[in-house]
């Protein structure tokens, strides 16, 4: 196996639509996700962007085919090229495409290797998993990709995980995600509790090794600094929705949605006045609290108006908003 040239054509995109999950809970089958309608176009970097529980995490679960009890999907599709529908797939065809198509780095990564096995053990574990026939180039692979992030291979290989830092356990795990040549990778927060430097140094390797394997790649974040750091096109999530998408650049650039405004206004910037950033007024509903009619985001929102109460805002032109696409269209 080797770092492989692909074209554009081999690339996996991915197409969701209308999709729902939702989690049993005391008070009946409630929505994490609600309608979701969202292209991740091959060849990019997306970030998903939320407060938490914004449902980020379960969207990015259901591209893995991994939504767990007492979740499920409850409508709608999530399409990989080259794979189909993956809501449709049984495990077996599951386990078969996680870590071989689809690489994954989940939350608290820097936690989830085996500590009772070095690394290259579970390497071998994963390569006899997934039949890899060739386990020494499973080998020289993770040893390419692990000195491509910095570390000194050899040694990462014979470690155990309470040998290893916070931020070389993060690079391990994007090696684990890719060793298999995947070309579908979804991290989930993958630079939370890491120092500044540390996390800089993360989302460069993050950027390097999609741009050098042509990956299509999700990133999951609360920090609106990350998506502006290594994605192409973001999505901003409240209350289980998706309410506004499109090019990076453009959304931070102007901000459409009031709660996307929201959310950039809150972030302190380095150069001006310390008291600038504006914290959002009150806080993101719960699952228990998300309202199952009309706009999720009006009990904040400060354009709020009447059909708001009672009418879900279709997606329009990347943004799910009745004021805006009123004033758009004026
Ligand atoms: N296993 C579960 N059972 C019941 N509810 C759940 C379960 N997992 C998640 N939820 C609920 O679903 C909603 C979305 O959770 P999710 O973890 O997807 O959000 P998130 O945006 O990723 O948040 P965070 O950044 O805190 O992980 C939350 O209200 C959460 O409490």
């Amino acid at each position: 196996m080797s770092i492989v040239e692909l074209s554009t054509e081999t690339l996996p995109g991915v197409a969701i639509s209308g999709l729902t999950i939702a989690y049993r809970t005391d008070a009946g089958e409630l929505a994490a996700v609600s309608d979701i309608t969202l292209g991740l176009p091959a060849g990019t970097i997306t970030g998903l962007v939320g407060e938490s529980g914004s449902g980020k995490s379960t969207l990015a679960l259901s591209l893995l085919g991994a939504v767990q009890k007492p979740g499920r999907v409850t409508a709608g599709s999530v399409v990989i090229d080259g794979i189909g529908d993956i809501t449709k797939l049984d495990e077996h065809a599951l386990q078969s495409v996680r870590g071989a198509q689809i690489g994954y780095v989940f939350q608290a990564a820097q936690n989830s290797l085996n500590p009772l096995k070095t690394v290259g053990k579970q390497l071998l574990d994963l390569g006899r998993s997934h039949r890899v026939k060739d386990l020494r180039g499973l080998l020289r692979e993770a040893k390419v990709l692990l000195s491509r992030m910095g570390l000194a291979a050899e040694r990462v290989l014979d470690s155990y995980q309470h040998e290893l830092s916070g931020g070389m356990r993060q690079r391990v795990g994007i090696m684990f995600a890719l060793v298999l040549n995947a070309h579908l990778l979804v991290l989930d927060e993958p630079t939370t509790a890491l120092d500044m430097i540390t996390q800089a140094n993360i989302l460069q390797i993050v950027r390097d090794v999609h741009a050098e394997r042509g990956l299509t790649t999700l990133i999951v974040t609360h920090d609106v600094g990350v998506v502006a750091e290594v994605a192409d096109r973001m999505a901003v999530m409240y209350g289980g929705r998706v309410v506004e998408h499109g090019q990076t650049m453009e959304i931070l650039g102007a901000p459409r949605h009031p709660y996307t405004r929201g959310l950039i206004s809150a972030i302190p910037r380095l150069t001006g006045p310390v008291d600038a950033a504006k914290p959002l007024p009150g806080t993101p509903p719960t699952l228990g609290t998300i309202p199952r009619t009309g706009c999720v985001f009006r009990q904040r929102c400060p354009l709020r108006m009447e059909i708001c109460d009672t009418v879900a805002p279709a997606m329009i032109g990347g943004v799910a908003c009745h004021a805006v696409n009123e004033t758009e269209q004026l």
